[in-house]
């Protein structure tokens, strides 16, 4: 198979799920169109129900599009989906090693189910066993190894196969900061593998941040921007300001921003007793002051104000309207 610039081309991606026969149904992906370069690192990100899964469904052959088409490793999800599913990798959220088998056992399995002969199955697991730092676990049940081994040997375990495409869904989620660390080295490894393509969900912005070469964020089932993360927070110029908030009433809060001058794209986000305002000015510091003054004339109760440079959180609050993960904006917040 020639190599192609692309693992990835989806075309005018459309799901619509029925939910019932006097329901409209759901139009989950309202055609989405873009292309993963060949070897690199693509961040898929975007707020809870964007559509996140259901590309990745349609990817992997997992669900089928209502229209539009997708390739994948060379061959489409629809009519070739049987050479899609040996060319791809898929680690998703949940684990899919067996609690009882050792570690072993678990990717000889799944290279056995893979379709791998015996000797061969064993030859593969004994690489990625070393590959992956596993050999002090190999006689263990997966059951009984902790949150991040247990993560390196799902991901261990979805490239037995050596796909050209690995799917990850929320690699780390759930991990603590040391185990989070181990596995963003993972995957920095797997990335400089020329020919493996890695397509990354994280609700974690500051790991697409870093590890993906490109990142796109959807919202209701479409794109709202994509671009390498430098990109994206090159375009934002200037710097983010930020101020917690306690028992924050919304307008009063908006009023005192507005009064502040060269303070601009003012998100005020509230989250039952505490809540956050969000914005932006070309000299971060310079406007910190005055806001906080204007904060205080108002009688808003605040905690921590910090200015940081363009992070691609600043950059997911200025596409979507508000923080990823974080409250909705109240009604007419973003100014
Ligand atoms: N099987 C289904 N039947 C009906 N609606 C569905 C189904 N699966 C997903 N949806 C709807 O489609 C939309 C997109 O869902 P999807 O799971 O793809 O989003 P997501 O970005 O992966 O969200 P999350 O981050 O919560 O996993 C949502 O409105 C969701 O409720």
């Amino acid at each position: 198979m020639p190599t192609s610039p692309h693992a990835i081309e989806a075309e005018a991606l459309v799901k619509r799920y029925r939910t019932g026969r006097r329901t409209p149904p759901v139009e989950a992906l309202r055609g989405l169109s873009f292309e993963v370069a060949t070897g690199s690192v693509f961040g898929l990100l975007g707020p809870n129900g964007a559509g996140k899964s259901t590309t990745t469904k349609i990817l992997t052959t997992l669900a089928l599009p209502t229209s539009g088409t997708a390739r994948v490793a060379g061959a489409d999800v629809v009519r070739d989906a049987a050479a899609v599913r040996t060319r791809i990798g898929y680690v998703s959220q949940g684990t899919s090693t067996d609690p009882l088998l050792t570690v072993r056992e678990n990717l000889e399995l799944a290279a056995r189910l893979r379709g791998v002969g015996r000797a061969d199955a064993a030859g593969r697991a004994g690489r990625l066993i070393d590959e992956f730092a596993l050999a002090e676990h190999v006689e263990r049940p997966a059951g009984k190894l902790s949150g991040g081994t247990r993560r390196r040997l799902d991901v261990a375990a979805a490239l037995v196969h050596a796909p050209s495409v690995l799917f990850l869904d929320e690699p780390t989620t759930g991990l603590d900061p040391e185990s989070r660390a181990a596995m963003w080295g993972e995957i920095r490894r797997l990335a400089g593998q020329e020919s493996l393509t890695v397509v990354l969900t994280t609700h974690y912005l500051e790991e697409a941040d870093r590890l993906a070469d490109r990142v796109m964020i959807v919202d209701h089932g479409a794109k709202v921007v994509e671009g390498t993360p430098q990109a994206l927070k090159a375009d934002l110029a200037g710097d983010g300001v930020r101020v917690e908030l306690f028992e924050p009433d919304a307008d009063r809060v908006r009023r005192a921003a507005a009064s502040v001058p060269l303070l601009r794209d003012v998100v005020v986000e509230v989250s039952g007793p505490t809540g956050s305002l969000n914005a932006r000015a070309a000299d971060g510091s310079a406007v910190l002051a005055p806001l906080i003054q204007a904060l205080d004339a108002a009688g808003v109760a605040f905690g921590a104000a910090s200015v940081s440079g363009p992070t691609l959180d600043d950059v997911y609050l200025h596409h979507v309207g508000h923080s990823f993960g974080g409250a909705h904006p109240t009604e007419g917040a973003a100014a």
